[in-house]
């Protein structure tokens, strides 16, 4: 269980996160939603201790996350950044295995749980036969799997995605979500795709301006009028034939 509450934080005298609570309960999919610059990442980094917050507390499974020591933290939360990148020459399996440090032993060298791990991953993401590949040799969705696939390896009990389908063509972002509300672990995912947030979370949380507009069933959530009020844009929303989940379809701006 993850909770947020009353978290606060400002930069230059300007507010950036305003008295945000939401919670994620075990194993469930949370969306975060909401603009550009409305504070999705910063309200990440803040729950994975990146950012210390001005005011509020966050806890992962009932304990206070500024009170955890970063070793315990590390193992128990992954963050896949917006733009995970490294400059330096790894490999796949390398870049997968960094996921593997917090539970390491010996600082220098893996165990043959580490690399089962890894592999494990890498399957998962649909990349097996990628772990002798060189890192910058990769397309812009591959390096995305690679980094989901380094916080899988990681095992940890909340993940915390940025934009985790920037870069996947459709089947690959339908694949990582799917695979990801499979995985039984607590998530948070900042998204930018509606209807993607729309199919797969249980809830989802809706910021504007660093405030929570609203929260709850996507069903619930997302009607025109939400669309409208926080995006600016006109949009129907119907029932998915399938799912019985939200289906939207936008319209053009009007000139
Ligand atoms: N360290 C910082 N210094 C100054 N401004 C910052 C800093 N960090 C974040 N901001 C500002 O805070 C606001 C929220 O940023 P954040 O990256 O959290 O937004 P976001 O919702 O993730 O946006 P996007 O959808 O564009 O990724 C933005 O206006 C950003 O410019």
């Amino acid at each position: 269980m993850l909770t947020v509450t009353e978290v606060s934080w400002s930069v230059a005298a300007r507010r950036i996160l305003d008295d945000v609570t939401c919670a994620a309960p075990p194993g469930s999919l949370v969306g975060l939603l909401g603009p550009n610059g409305c504070g999705k990442t910063t309200l990440l980094r803040i729950v994975a201790r990146l950012t210390a917050p001005d005011g509020g507390r966050v806890t992962v499974g009932g304990e206070d996350v500024a009170a955890l020591p970063r070793a315990t933290l590390a193992r128990r939360a992954a963050l896949l950044a917006q733009h995970a990148d490294t400059d330096l020459d790894l490999t796949v399996r390398e870049v997968v295995l960094l996921g593997r440090i917090p539970h390491r032993r010996s600082r220098w060298s893996d165990s043959d749980a580490d690399r089962a791990a890894a592999a494990d991953a890498l399957a998962r993401v649909d990349l097996d036969g990628y772990a002798d590949r060189r890192w910058h040799t990769l397309s812009g969705g591959e390096r995305q799997r690679v980094q989901l696939a380094r916080a899988l390896a990681q095992q940890p009990f909340l993940l915390l995605l940025d934009e985790p389908t920037n870069h996947l063509d459709i089947g690959h972002q339908l694949h990582l979500l799917h695979l990801v509300r499979r995985s039984g672990v607590t998530t948070l995912a900042a998204l930018h795709d509606l209807n993607l947030a729309a199919m797969f979370c249980d809830t989802v949380v809706v910021l504007a301006a660093g405030r929570v507009v609203v929260a709850g069933p996507p069903v619930e959530v997302l009607t025109p009028a939400l669309l409208a009020d926080v995006y600016g844009v006109r949009a129907d929303v119907a029932t998915h034939p399938t799912t019985g989940r939200p289906a939207i379809t936008f319209h053009p701006p009007a000139s």
